[in-house]
């Protein structure tokens, strides 16, 4: 084993939303949600014309770096390159991992969506991903045509020894759920980023503590340097 990753982390996986996250109010959004406690985030702006998307998220580098917390592109490696991004995330139709791989780097986190098959987590973990994404777990504003998963996948996905994301409607309510299924993080767009930086800092504490109650690494591998 290289260097340990930082996503080793477990917690919350903020993802921006351009509805929900107009330019103006992106950065100062994801900012409540890292002062909440947010270990990783990612930029899913799947509209916007490319020199938005490029000053977007090079914004979004320097906010998620004061915090010391990863940023993930979703779909763009080229832009995660280019903005000096720690990672991507890649569904079934975005691209290969060790070509993502080859541009981003070794220590880029690469993410791969599962969505409810561990067919695809055993492809996905042989091709080098650093996390296994399923889900939608519930009824999702965001993406509502995403296949769907049931909680247990994540429980029979434990063996592949990576770590695991749960997305699709994680509220605050229903995150437990999933965190004590397997789940290391919850990927949450709808369920944090309605709202003022108020609520959606005193949210993402909420999910925060979560983990805190739920995860059963959570007190080790939240102390810096520990193995999970
Ligand atoms: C953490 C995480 N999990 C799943 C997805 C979905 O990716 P994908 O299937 O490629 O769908 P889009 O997000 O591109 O619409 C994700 N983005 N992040
Ligand atoms: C991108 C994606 N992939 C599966 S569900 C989903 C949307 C997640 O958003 P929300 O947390 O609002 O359901
Ligand atoms: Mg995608």
């Amino acid at each position: 084993m290289g260097t340990l990753k930082p996503i080793s982390r477990p917690g919350l996986y903020a993802i921006t939303d351009t509805i929900l996250m107009p330019a103006d109010r992106l950065v100062p959004a994801v900012e409540a949600a890292l002062r909440g406690g947010a270990v990783l985030v990612q930029y899913r702006d799947k509209t916007s014309p490319h020199t938005d998307r490029l000053r977007q998220a090079s914004a979004l580098v320097s906010a998620c770096h004061n915090a010391g917390v990863p940023l993930i592109i979703n779909d763009d490696y080229e832009l995660a390159r280019r903005v000096g991004a720690d990672g991507v995330h890649l569904g079934q139709e975005d691209g290969a991992v060790t070509e993502a791989r080859a541009l981003l780097g070794e220590q880029a986190i690469v993410g791969v969506t599962c969505h409810a098959s561990l067919d695809l987590a055993r492809t996905a973990r042989s091709n080098g991903a650093d996390y296994l994404a399923f889900g939608r777990f519930y009824t999702s504003g965001t993406k509502p045509d995403a296949p769907k998963a049931a909680p247990e996948v994540l429980t029979r996905a434990r063996s592949l020894g990576r770590p695991l994301t749960a997305i699709g409607g994680v509220t605050t309510d229903n995150g437990a759920e999933l965190i004590r299924a397997g789940a290391d993080m919850l990927a949450v767009v709808g369920g944090l980023f309605s709202g003022t930086p108020d609520q959606i800092e005193q949210r993402a504490r909420t999910f925060t503590q979560l983990f805190a109650t739920h995860h059963p690494l959570y007190p080790i591998s939240s102390k810096p340097g520990a193995q999970p």
